[in-house]
């Protein structure tokens, strides 16, 4: 697999020298590969949006190092804009970001900023607009007319329609129901689909990542303590829920039912899952 963004040694301290320092990342090495769906987990506080903020650009290193397709992305100051560009990031209630007068201005701000063509401008904004499930009768309503749902699709059809190589999202589902959760995991699903996109995700669902991502990099106090399958992270179940982590309710319970002894697929997270396990579990036994 190839590396698409790398972080060596990436330190980052907050007001250092004064009273109020914080070491928010320390000697981080952290590396996403082209065309995998990433999940980043980690408690309040542990460094998560300080990292995904390093990955475009947003912060400056206090040490170390940030790469975009091997190269400094600080090397010079087009390097950054380029990569600020190609790595697009989707902040927590991105909504509240949301000020133009109308949908259209709002999802095209992103590739104008670019100086695109007007034409290329459109296709871009009603292509990203139908991406994420908004009609065309939408684009000229005002934002703020929107359901909350609505409005964190329009957010996101702004970012797409940078058509980012890869796209990282903070909590992308936070304060949705679950009809509005599932509608947006789609969505960014079918991005990564049809872009071979590199995701990002940030999350403090077990459940959500644990079904949805290739891979899941571990955040804890400052630092990445383990990153691995899903199956691999959660098979460190004591330190997660040390870290105020945990892993899902589902895969708690298979765990203890491995350590009796009962012969049960551990990659097992949600309900459903659970559900067709347990009946292969019956069925080898000869019980249905
Ligand atoms: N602008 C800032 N100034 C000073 N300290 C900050 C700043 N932003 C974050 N911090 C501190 O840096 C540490 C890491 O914060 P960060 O926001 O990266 O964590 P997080 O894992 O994303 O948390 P959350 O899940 O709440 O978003 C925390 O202790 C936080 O209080």
């Amino acid at each position: 697999m190839e590396p698409i963004i790398q972080t060596e040694k990436l330190c980052h301290t907050y007001s250092a020298g004064t009273p109020f320092e914080r070491f928010a990342l320390v000697d981080v090495d952290f590396t996403a590969y082209r065309g995998e769906y990433l999940g980043i987990i980690g408690h309040t506080g542990s460094g998560k949006s300080t990292l995904i903020q390093h990955l475009n650009g947003l912060l400056k290193p206090t040490s170390g190092r940030v790469l975009f397709e091997g190269q400094d992305i600080w090397e010079s100051k087009e390097r950054t804009r380029q990569t600020r560009f190609q790595v697009g990031l989707v902040f927590q209630y991105p909504e509240y970001q949301l000020f133009e007068e109308t949908v259209y201005k709002d999802i095209a701000f992103g590739p104008k900023n670019m100086k695109l063509d007007d034409g290329e401008i459109d296709r871009r904004v009603r292509q990203s607009a139908e991406f994420v499930g908004l009609g065309p009768e939408i684009l000229e309503q005002s934002p703020f007319e929107l359901s909350g749902g609505q409005k964190r699709r329009v957010a996101i059809a702004g970012v797409i329609a940078m058509e980012p190589s890869v796209l990282i999202l903070d909590e992308p589902t936070a304060g949705l129901d679950p009809v509005g959760v599932s509608d947006i995991l789609r969505n960014i699903h079918d991005y990564h689909v049809a872009k071979n996109a590199t995701i990002i995700i940030v999350s403090h669902s077990m459940e959500e990542v644990a079904r949805t991502v290739d891979r899941l990099v571990v955040v804890d106090d400052a630092r990445i303590p383990f990153s691995g399958t899903p199956r691999e992270v959660f098979a460190h179940e004591e330190e997660l829920v040390a870290m105020g982590l945990g892993v899902p309710q589902v895969t708690r319970v298979f765990h203890r039912l491995r350590r009796l002894g009962v012969d049960v697929d551990d990659t097992v997270y949600t309900m459903e899952q659970a559900k067709a396990a347990f009946l292969d579990v019956l069925k080898r036994k000869g019980a249905v």
